[in-house]
């Protein structure tokens, strides 16, 4: 059986049906559908306003939209409609099921707690109580995303930009979550720490079999973690498939724009 057709036969994890946020008159994201399946890497491309952050935002719960229904299948529960669910309930599903890696670590760490802290407050938060053990698995994540044990009792400000976004990563992977929400998380790095830090990506996303949602403007952060991509335009999808199909096949004269200012850079 082949890959794709595989990747379709499993049960669907998160299952989103004509969302719409507008701000007073001005549209944020406009009749969204797609699905995601356990395991798939979806990207979410488009220009500066088309949306992205706003759909991203609706799915994690950061924002309440309009319309719509965003149907997530919890480790615990099975499905459940995530606009039915009270605030902790989501607080508590965002440190269980979900991880968040935002564009800028600021956001994502605690800054002022040593990165084997920042790792090792996840599995405490979820119950684990054992000293020992919490400091070795957040050792052994410092281990995956490349950062120096020697490090591992300094804070995160010390830290490169590269290394900061390396740490948010563990720490948002070290319970290991069913689905990852990721915004730029590329964004701000110099080329070289880009490629290095996408290459660890892709591989923990693949060896752990983790769901992800990447938004970019970055066509080659796609390219490379991405089965299947959405480009949005003026809040809409106007094209979705597999990554690859759509990059190098490209339908939507806007989508053909996208992969044309690309390849001419
Ligand atoms: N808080 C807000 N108040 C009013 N309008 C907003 C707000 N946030 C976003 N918008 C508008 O919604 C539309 C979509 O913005 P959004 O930030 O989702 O796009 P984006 O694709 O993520 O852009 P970028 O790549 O620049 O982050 C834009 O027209 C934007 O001006």
């Amino acid at each position: 059986m082949s890959a794709v057709r595989k990747l379709q036969q499993r049960p669907v994890l998160l299952e989103v049906s004509g969302v719409s946020k507008s701000y007073g008159g001005q549209v944020g994201c406009l009749d969204v559908s797609f699905s995601i399946r356990p395991g798939e890497v979806l990207g979410i491309v488009g220009e500066s306003g088309s949306g992205k952050s706003t759909l991203l935002a609706c799915l994690s719960g950061r924002l309440q939209p309009d319309t719509g229904s965003i149907i997530y299948d919890m480790k615990d529960r099975g499905p459940v409609d995530m606009l039915l669910l009270s605030e902790p309930e989501r607080r508590r599903l965002a440190r269980t099921d979900w991880g968040i890696v935002h564009q800028n670590p600021r956001d994502g760490l605690r800054m002022d707690v040593s990165a084997g802290g920042n790792v090792g407050e996840r599995p405490m938060a979820i119950g684990a109580r054992h000293y020992g053990n919490i400091r070795a698995e957040a050792q052994d994540w410092l281990q995956k995303v490349e950062i120096d044990l020697t490090r591992t009792d300094d804070k995160p400000r010390t830290f490169s930009g590269g290394m900061q976004q390396r740490l948010q990563i563990a720490r948002n992977l070290v319970t290991k979550p069913r689905l990852v929400f990721m915004d730029e998380p590329t964004g701000g790095l110099d080329v070289s720490v880009q490629a290095r830090l996408l290459d660890l990506l892709r591989g923990l996303v693949r060896e752990l079999g983790i769901a992800a949602i990447i938004v970019t403007h970055d066509l080659a952060v796609v390219r490379l973690l991405a089965d299947r991509l959405m480009v949005m335009q003026r809040g809409r999808v106007i094209e979705e498939g597999l990554t690859d199909q759509v990059l190098d096949d490209p339908h939507h004269p806007y989508t053909q724009l996208l992969v044309s200012s690309i390849l001419q850079v």
